[in-house]
């Protein structure tokens, strides 16, 4: 396999952000496993709290042959759209996501996810985003995140 390059050394601005510092170590189904076939992705976050992901979608996610299934590309625009309200101080989870696929995503490539929180009225936070390389774009989404009360937080450990 070559060498996959998720970092973003050459890109000043961005730092490494820790999730499951965040969120906690529940958050493993799509960034948890750092060496395996499936996702191995990384965090960044600017100056202004912008959170973008570098994801490598290994041979493990494919759906059309030699290109990544649309359900491995809407588990990981779910975790980073999620992600991105709770690194904006928004403790919520996913209500609707809606992704337009534009381009078959090659396996074993290293994309970008964008992200961007737009929205936030009472308990629902709007964030959108989108799959890139370079520019192409393989699929842009919208995303509507509820506030959970603090009572359903706290059952949830
Ligand atoms: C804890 C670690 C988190 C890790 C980071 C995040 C990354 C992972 C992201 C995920 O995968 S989260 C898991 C996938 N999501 C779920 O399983 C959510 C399941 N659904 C629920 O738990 C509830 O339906 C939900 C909390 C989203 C809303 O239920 P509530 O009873 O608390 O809210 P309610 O129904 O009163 O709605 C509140 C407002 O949101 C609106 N709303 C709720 N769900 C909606 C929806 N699906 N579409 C559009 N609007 C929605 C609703 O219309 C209303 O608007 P208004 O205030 O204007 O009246």
């Amino acid at each position: 396999m070559t060498d996959i390059q998720l970092n973003m050394d050459g890109e000043p601005g961005w730092e490494p952000f820790d999730a499951p510092a965040l969120v906690g170590a529940s958050l493993r189904f799509v960034s948890g496993d750092r060496t395996g076939n499936r996702f191995r992705m990384r965090y960044f976050r600017n100056a202004s709290g912008e959170l973008v992901a570098r994801v490598w979608f290994g041979p493990e996610t494919e759906g059309p042959p030699g290109h990544a299934h649309g359900g491995s590309i809407a588990a990981v625009l779910d975790e980073v759209l999620g992600l991105a309200a709770w690194a904006a101080g928004y403790p919520i989870v996913v209500g609707n996501l809606n992704i337009h696929f534009r381009h078959l995503l090659p396996l074993q490539t290293v994309v970008q996810v964008d992200s961007e929180v737009v929205a936030a009225a009472g308990r629902k936070i709007s964030v959108r985003g989108r799959i890139v390389l370079g520019d192409r774009i393989f699929a842009e989404a919208d995303c509507l995140c509820i506030t959970l009360p603090e009572e359903q937080r706290r059952q949830l450990g």
